[in-house]
């Protein structure tokens, strides 16, 4: 009764790179829950549809009344059932016609809902009162590729892990401070540098992919002595973004180079050697399956081998990938699936079979924290949210918020 649904509104707001996007509110009986879709730049081929034709404003007009209708009486505590009355009103299998950042933002809503229906926390809520495992932040320290302009880099995101940090606090402030050393890193290697910065709020260097790496790593090295603990870099390079499938090659323009998929094999797992990267997502193109399997059985036990844009948090892909063992780590975004009970359907494939879940923002987000609270109640060992700007530390200071909370929270072991 106090989490039956009473009202459904839907709203256009923006998103940080000033596009349109949906928020939701759901009112119970007995609560309100709010929830804001975020949208990617360089998405996978597999997603499901964001927006039909018409975008938000379609949405608003022909598809809000609609989910009222349906939803208005339903118990905001039967998600699953929810969730599939909402792929019925679409009718096809990837959102097309009422768009997956639609659904995704009614799915988290009525989930934040029902937890508000009964006074909890939606980490506690979904993931249980024994819940005290905090993910470490891979935070985004320098843009390139997609996410960037021209004269970049092609990897597109210099991320780093503060694995040695005691508690969320000085994880996310670890961050924070190697993302100013490096500040004054770009400037020693970049006379143009303006201090522009990318969509997830990392440092745009004009410099050549190697030159950025060696700044990452000297950073984290000066910081974590600093400060006194270990921090590792990562990359999500976004292979997909520069591979050239007419001439089967890796484009790196920053560098002038090409790579077919061994010298592809060969040139990221020296990068993971030589800076003892911990994790490395979308190293190949989204459906080169045998590259990933390959680094996987070579780097795997020493690093986070991560697939994005390969697997869309899909079930069935994940399923292929762990077949054939091609990664041991998976980027989870609910608005590539379209809702809650499929996040956690792929969340759970991927736990079963020691692929870590790695809850992740987009490139364009707005200030809805819904995933700080995801990344507690699945267990996920990481959270990839970046490091500045609003709309990322609305995520990252939810994380210290959910800490306070917690009667014994520890930081997530991390198997790496
Ligand atoms: O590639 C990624 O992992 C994401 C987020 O960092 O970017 P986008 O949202 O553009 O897909
Ligand atoms: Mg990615």
């Amino acid at each position: 009764m106090d989490s039956v649904i009473e009202d459904v509104r839907v709203r256009k707001i923006l998103d940080s790179r000033g596009n349109a996007t949906v928020e939701v509110d759901i009112l119970t009986w007995n609560g309100f829950g709010r929830a804001a879709a975020p949208s990617g730049a360089s998405t996978g081929s597999r997603e499901v549809v964001a927006f039909p034709d018409g975008g938000v404003d379609k949405i608003i007009s022909e598809v809000e009344d609609l989910i009222s209708s349906e939803l208005i009486g339903m118990d905001a505590e039967d998600i699953a059932d929810i969730d599939l009355v909402l792929k019925e009103i679409d009718g096809t299998d990837n959102y097309a016609s009422i768009g997956g950042n639609t659904t995704v933002a009614v799915s988290m809503a009525v989930s934040k809902a029902a937890a508000a229906s009964y006074n909890l926390p939606l980490y506690k809520y979904l993931g249980g009162n024994l819940v005290n495992e905090i993910p470490y932040p891979l935070g985004n320290m320098m843009n390139g590729g997609a996410h960037a302009g021209v004269n970049a880099p092609d990897i597109q995101e210099f991320l780093i892990v503060p694995v040695g940090a005691n508690n969320i606090t000085e994880a996310v402030f670890a961050n924070s401070s190697v993302h100013k050393k490096l500040k004054e890193l770009i400037q020693t290697k970049d006379s143009l540098f303006t201090g522009g910065k990318g969509d997830e709020g990392g440092w745009i260097p004009n410099v050549s992919n190697d030159v950025a790496l060696e700044i990452q790593a000297q950073a984290c090295e000066e910081v974590g002595d600093e400060i006194g603990i270990k921090i590792s870099p990562a990359l999500d390079m976004a292979a997909s973004e520069f591979w050239d499938a007419n001439q089967e090659k890796y484009i790196y323009s920053q560098d002038n180079v090409s790579r077919d998929t061994g010298d592809q094999i060969e040139f990221v797992k020296d990068i993971i050697e030589t800076y003892n990267m911990i994790y490395v997502e979308d190293p190949f193109d989204e459906a080169d399956f045998d590259g990933f399997k390959e680094l996987n059985s070579l780097v795997g036990d020493k690093c986070f081998v991560c697939g994005d844009d390969i697997f869309v948090t899909n079930k069935e892909i994940l399923a292929k990938g762990i077949e054939m063992n091609a990664a041991n780590a998976i980027i989870i975004k609910p608005n590539q699936i379209g809702s809650l009970s499929e996040t956690y359907a792929t969340v759970k494939l991927a736990k079963e079979n020691d692929v870590a879940p790695v809850v992740s923002h987009r490139s364009g987000e707005t200030t809805d924290e819904t995933i700080a609270h995801l990344a507690v109640a699945f267990g996920a060992p990481l959270i990839k949210t970046g490091a500045l700007g609003g709309e990322r530390i609305a995520k990252l200071n939810e994380l210290i918020r959910i800490e306070e909370e917690l009667s014994n929270p520890i930081m997530v072991k991390l198997d790496k």
